[in-house]
């Protein structure tokens, strides 16, 4: 990555200011239900936590609406975070600006770690103000940005910061950039991406943006109903999105003219109901009954998706084959996860059902990568600028 890292500061003594995505999921009981995202930043608060720095982290945590709201209080991360890190000291201060939170601050020793309570407890945050930018840089030496998650959001605590502060890469953030960046600018090739889940509509520029890139550009999910209707065949009771029909015949146009390959299903899952005991059926994309509807690739159309992954050298996946929570029609999303595995190539998954999807399967440690982002992620493979990314300074 052209930015620079944490590794070109020198940390002893110095205060560094991290911004990490501690959005984590919780349970009606404050229980952290997952968390991938903690765990994800431990290379970057040991890293300086080891080189002598204090350590002081800032998150969001939900949609609190710019108001202090217990329910989004990021006091069990910390009681999380001290129990993954073992040693040291883990605090927590129930602000995240403000003279307590300076003297919290003041009180850390080198290699302790403080986190703030949600930033999002200002308005200033989303609003990206300067004078909460300037006042949450007040409480560092060092901007670290380690929040790629956050990465597409220009807030105060991910951008408007770096204003006023040096502003460096940590680990999380040079890993999920790196490897999604090189894969898109230089890929060993086949370079294959998969795109799944709902709706065309929310694919489009992902899929604009792919195209010139890929070799083969496999499609499933919902959205695959689209790009099937366009071409004539009846999808029944199918989700077809009836105003992007224009623009799936576009992007298969636009296929065409970059000669690289568009594939959809050949054969579905054909359901008689969108329910998790519907009566269903094995049907090429041709013969699908006037009250059913596709919820999932057929066996053709994984046979098929599998040799292409196999044969890559690069893949990139975003979002599920078919309708992944229920078990019946979740063969196709699976047999995807599989297939990466076993390919002898770079696996990168993004976007948040297919990480989901991989971590069901048991094996999100198999692959490249896995995003700890979902918006994030799904910017970055549009091709735009993420202002998180931009904020910190080149090398
Ligand atoms: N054939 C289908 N018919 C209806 N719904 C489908 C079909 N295939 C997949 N889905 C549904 O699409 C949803 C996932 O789509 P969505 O675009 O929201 O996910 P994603 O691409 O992983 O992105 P995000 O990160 O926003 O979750 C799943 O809930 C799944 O059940
Ligand atoms: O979970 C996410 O995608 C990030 O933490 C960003 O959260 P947001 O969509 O509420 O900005």
């Amino acid at each position: 990555m052209a930015k620079k890292t944490i590794e070109d500061i020198e940390w002893q003594g110095k205060r560094a200011l991290v911004r990490v995505d501690f959005n984590v999921p919780m349970n009606d009981a404050g229980e952290i239900t997952d968390d991938t995202r903690i765990r994800a930043a431990l290379p970057t608060i040991t890293y300086l936590k080891e080189h002598g720095a204090r350590v002081i982290l800032m998150s969001h945590l939900g949609r609190p609406k710019g108001e202090r709201n217990d329910k989004y209080s990021l006091r069990p991360v910390a009681e999380h975070l001290q129990g993954l890190l073992g040693e040291g000291h883990v605090s927590f201060v129930d602000d995240c600006i403000g003279e307590k939170v300076k003297e919290a601050v003041a009180a850390l020793h080198e290699g302790d770690v403080l986190l703030l309570e949600n930033v999002r407890f200002y308005a200033g945050e989303e609003k990206n103000r300067a004078d909460l930018a300037e006042a949450l840089a007040e409480l560092g030496d060092v901007f670290v940005n380690d929040a790629f998650g956050t990465a597409h959001r220009a807030h105060a605590s991910t951008a408007g910061v770096a204003d006023y502060l040096p502003s460096v890469a940590g680990y999380l953030m040079e890993k999920e950039v790196g490897i999604m960046g090189e894969a898109l600018a230089s890929p060993k090739r086949p370079f294959v991406a998969i795109i799944g889940g709902a709706k065309v509509s929310d694919k489009i520029q992902v899929i604009e943006n792919l195209l010139p890139k890929v070799d083969a550009l496999l499609i499933g999910g919902g959205m695959a109903n689209t790009f099937l209707a366009v071409q004539g065949y009846d999808m029944a009771k199918s989700l077809v999105e009836a105003d992007a029909l224009e623009t799936a015949g576009k992007l298969l146009e636009l296929a065409k003219q970059h000669g690289s390959r568009l594939l959809l299903p050949t054969d579905v899952i054909a359901a008689k109901a969108f329910a998790a005991d519907a009566e269903h059926a094995v049907r090429q994309v041709n013969e699908i009954e006037a009250d059913e509807m596709a919820l999932d690739i057929g066996p053709d159309s994984i046979a098929l998706y599998q040799k292409e992954i196999k044969s890559a050298k690069t893949v990139i996946w975003n979002g599920p084959m078919g309708v992944f929570e229920m078990p019946a029609f979740a063969k196709g999303t699976f047999a995807i996860a599989q297939a990466m595995v076993e390919a002898d190539a770079t696996t990168i998954v993004g976007g948040g059902d297919s990480v989901a999807a991989v971590e069901q399967a048991g094996v999100a440690s198999k692959m490249s990568h896995v995003s700890t982002g979902g918006g994030a992620s799904l910017e970055f493979l549009e091709g735009k600028a993420l202002p998180g990314v931009e904020a910190i300074a080149d090398k």
